[in-house]
């Protein structure tokens, strides 16, 4: 028989704290290989899901499926997932030798294979020679294959990162979560990771689960939360985006025109979703999209004095305010800083404009 693809298979997943509905039917099936984060502002379930992964919550409806068996009833140690938790969860007080063997050694395996099993993990994720040294003694990377370490040792197929990041300092995160990132490919490991943070869930995975309210709002590639995002929420949570009502006033053949702006401005749009003529929509326009007086006349456009600018290093961020008084933000990464005075228009080419249905969430 083939091997299936799918590693982990969430079934209708619902967990309820009393009278908090967290987990509200979450489907997701997730592929063998592949570094999957769990992305949403706190509270949002993240957390919780992943303990439902693990064992260590039982689910109130829905099923678990790991590499094809049904762990509804298994406890955490008979599942093979193991958690990592904020710095690491390695025990101060022992060599990494042992607190690699440290779940081998509750298991009661014989000491000849656990010598064996703990070598061959640290050479996995090329910490040999380091046996006898203290978690103080090593550096955050180091420390963090330690962790990884600890979790290969088990032959498990999904590690679970619940922010293990969380409490290092902005350099020592990037430079780990580039050590993660490449051990996790290194081995073809299943990796989730649970983060608040929308940067670190951008450049390290290979899929982003949005969460928002114990639902999923949307699964897909960085590259597709980040250019479609499907909800406005998503739009919201991931960088920094310009909104703008309007409303569809041609659909055809995935293009479709809608109007927009006090004037009843057109513009026309690929539209990845089928759309109904009358149907209100809202734009979605990145800071980094619009220009401040665009030379050729651009397909979308609006009319504002600038408010105010930021230097934010690579760029200088703008602030316009429109005819109507909304705000818009506007990246410009080559003009220096400069000062505009009276009224400006910004513009954006039509392809990096995107449509979200007003009802999407
Ligand atoms: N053991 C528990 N008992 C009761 N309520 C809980 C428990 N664990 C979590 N909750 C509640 O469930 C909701 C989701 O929490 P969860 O920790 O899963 O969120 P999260 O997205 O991981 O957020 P954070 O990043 O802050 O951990 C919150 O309202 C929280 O108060």
């Amino acid at each position: 028989m083939m091997e299936s693809n799918i590693l982990l298979d969430l079934k209708d997943v619902n967990k309820v704290f009393g009278t908090n509905h967290v987990l509200k039917n979450i489907n997701l099936q997730i592929e063998r290989g592949k570094f999957i984060t769990f992305l949403g502002p706190s509270g949002c379930g993240k957390t919780t899901l992943l303990r439902s992964i693990a064992g260590f919550y039982t689910i109130d409806q829905g099923e678990v499926w790991i590499d094809g068996k049904l762990v509804n009833d298994l406890p955490p140690y008979k599942r093979g997932t193991p958690m990592v938790f904020q710095e690491y969860a390695l025990f101060p007080h022992m060599t990494v030798f042992d607190n690699i063997a440290y779940g081998l050694d509750i298991l009661k395996r014989p000491e000849g294979e656990i010598q064996q099993r703990v070598e061959a993990a640290m050479a996995q994720v090329k910490l040999t020679g380091l046996e006898e040294r203290y978690p103080h003694e090593m550096s955050g990377g180091q420390q963090q294959r330690v962790a990884m370490a600890r979790a290969l040792v088990m032959n498990s197929p999904i590690i679970l990162l619940d922010e293990p990041l969380s409490n290092l300092d902005a350099k020592l995160r990037e430079e780990v979560r580039v050590e993660l990132r490449t051990i996790q490919q290194e081995l073809g490991l299943t990796v989730i990771y649970v983060t608040h943070d929308q940067l670190e869930a951008l450049s390290m995975s290979d899929q982003i689960v949005v969460f928002n309210r114990g639902k999923i709002d949307q699964y897909g590639t960085p590259h597709e939360i980040y250019y479609e995002p499907r909800t406005q929420y998503v739009a919201d949570f991931i960088g920094t985006t310009n909104f703008e009502d309007a409303k569809v006033v041609k659909y055809e053949g995935g293009l479709a025109t809608v109007q927009y702006g006090q004037a009843g401005d057109t513009v026309t749009i690929e539209a990845r979703e089928h759309l109904a003529v009358g149907e209100e929509v809202i734009l979605c326009v990145r800071p980094e999209s619009l220009r401040i007086e665009p030379s050729e006349t651009s397909d979308f456009h609006i009319t504002g004095i600038i408010k105010s600018s930021m230097f934010l290093g690579e760029k200088q961020r703008y602030f316009l305010v429109d005819e109507v008084g909304k705000e818009w933000i506007v990246d410009a990464y080559d003009i220096g800083k400069k000062v505009y005075d009276g009224i400006v228009q910004i513009g954006a080419a039509a392809d990096k404009i995107h449509i979200i249905k007003k009802n999407g969430s």
